[in-house]
């Protein structure tokens, strides 16, 4: 099984290139069900997880071209519409074939994703909103199956939590059902208008995405598109941390600044220097003191927690106490034990750590647990004194694009080993 094995040494310096957003491009290469002419998707990064969306579609009959990050789509001959267990199991964002094959087959299969390392993350959001829609849906043996008699209904759909794969799985069924259907408590992340966009430029009536209210008036049919995928905010906002926490200073380009503004509020906050420009973002802490800060997850505009793991380990070397609070996950906290095996004082209370900051972090063999947990590893790895051995990175391939390279490319000492 690989692992990465990093050097603790010196201040990240220079410039990284982010690449297309995993959660922009999983619902977008779903998305390519929906019609029967091609796709194509560029900006696509090379993640495990973009291919195992590449391997489900073409489980399910489409045709799948990939030129380095260019991904044409060609779902005009489904032959089949059940997503398998050993499919949905390594990628829980599968179940977002649910929505587009139900509103264009009228009819699909879906193992359920099951919980993972980070919660339970039920569907009930999902399959309650396509039964409002018309839907008729059967849970058993561990598969969903749902079927509609002629077209999915337009629908008044009040969701009530705010649920990223929700809103995009309905607002994809909406598109091409009758009527009009309107999402109440959407989510408004980033990806969700980017989907959208991509949506409305097949030819869908999409309003309202980014806010908590999107009105999706169906169509009878969509064509293909050609959309470039939106820069990961996650990636990078993941190098900021680590550029701040090594007393770095790195620009990465082809970012998107807006999608990250509690994130750059926070890192601003700690004591970096950050400056961005239309597709740019710079982060400069030579010379200057990292703080702890206090964090809350919340559904965007507010922090995200896919985010959190990385802060704790920003807080864990900064001055002073900071308060990491999640409100999305109920079990989001497995990096703490790892990041106290590497000298980190943290103490968990109920959905908060109390990071005491100041550690001086040592080295250790650590294990990765999912995937924000195993960025939070690395670059804990980047500052500690030693050498630092990350296990089970397959979590890391699910979301980071050449995560050693990049990070080598600044001067981190890192390396893939067997
Ligand atoms: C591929 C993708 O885009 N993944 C992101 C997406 O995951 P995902 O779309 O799975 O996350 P959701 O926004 O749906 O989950 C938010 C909360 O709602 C709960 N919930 C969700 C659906 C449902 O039917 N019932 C229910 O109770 C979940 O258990 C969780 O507690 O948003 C999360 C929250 O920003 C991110 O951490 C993930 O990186
Ligand atoms: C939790 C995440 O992803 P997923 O929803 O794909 O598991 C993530 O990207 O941090």
């Amino acid at each position: 099984m690989e692992k990465l094995l990093i050097q603790g040494n010196g201040p990240l310096l220079g410039s990284v290139q982010i690449s297309g957003a995993k959660n922009a491009a999983l619902p977008l290469l779903m998305a390519s069900l929906l019609t029967d002419e091609p796709c194509t998707f560029t900006n696509v990064p090379a993640l495990r997880d973009v291919k195992t969306s590449l391997d489900l579609l073409q489980r399910l009959g489409a045709g799948v071209k990939s030129t380095g990050d260019k991904v044409i789509i060609d779902a005009g001959h489904i032959s089949n519409l059940v997503a398998p267990y050993e499919l949905v199991k390594t990628m829980r964002a599968s179940i977002l074939v649910l929505g587009p094959l139900l509103a264009k087959h009228g009819e699909a299969q879906v193992s359920l994703p099951g919980g993972c390392a980070i919660g339970a993350r039920p569907v009930n959001l999902h399959l309650a909103g396509l039964e409002r829609m018309g839907a008729e849906i059967d849970v058993d043996a561990g598969y969903i199956t749902a079927r509609v008699n002629g077209r999915l209904q337009g629908a008044r759909i009040f969701m009530d939590m705010v649920s990223v794969g929700a809103t995009e799985n309905l607002m994809m069924a909406a598109v091409l059902a009758e009527g009009e259907t309107i999402l109440e408590n959407a989510a408004r992340e980033p990806e969700i208008v980017d989907l959208a966009d991509c949506l409305n430029s097949m030819g869908a009536k999409v309003t309202g995405a980014g806010t908590d209210n999107i009105r999706i008036q169906g169509v009878s049919a969509l064509k293909g598109c050609a959309h470039s995928v939106l820069p990961d905010r996650i990636e990078t906002g993941t190098f900021l941390v680590a550029a701040a926490m090594t007393g770095g200073k790195v620009r990465c380009e082809k970012a998107a600044a807006h999608t990250l503004e509690a994130v750059i509020a926070k890192l601003r906050e700690a004591g970096a220097e950050v400056t961005t420009g239309q597709d740019w973002i710079e982060l400069d802490m030579q010379g200057r003191t990292l703080s702890s800060v206090n964090i809350k997850t919340a559904p965007h505009p507010g922090f995200p927690t896919d985010m959190q793991a990385q802060f704790v380990a920003l807080n864990s070397v900064a001055q002073g106490t900071g308060v990491v609070t999640e409100t999305i996950f109920e079990n989001r906290f497995m990096h703490v034990p790892e990041l106290q095996r590497m000298g980190a004082r943290i103490d968990l209370e109920a959905n908060s750590a109390v990071c005491r900051g100041n550690s001086a972090l040592t080295g250790a063999q650590v294990m990765a647990t999912d995937l924000r947990a195993s960025a939070s590893l690395v670059i804990a790895g980047l500052v500690a004194e030693g050498e630092t051995l990350v296990d089970r990175i397959y979590h890391l391939d699910r979301g980071y694009e050449k995560i050693e390279i990049k990070l080598g490319a600044l001067g981190a000492k890192i390396r893939r080993v067997n």
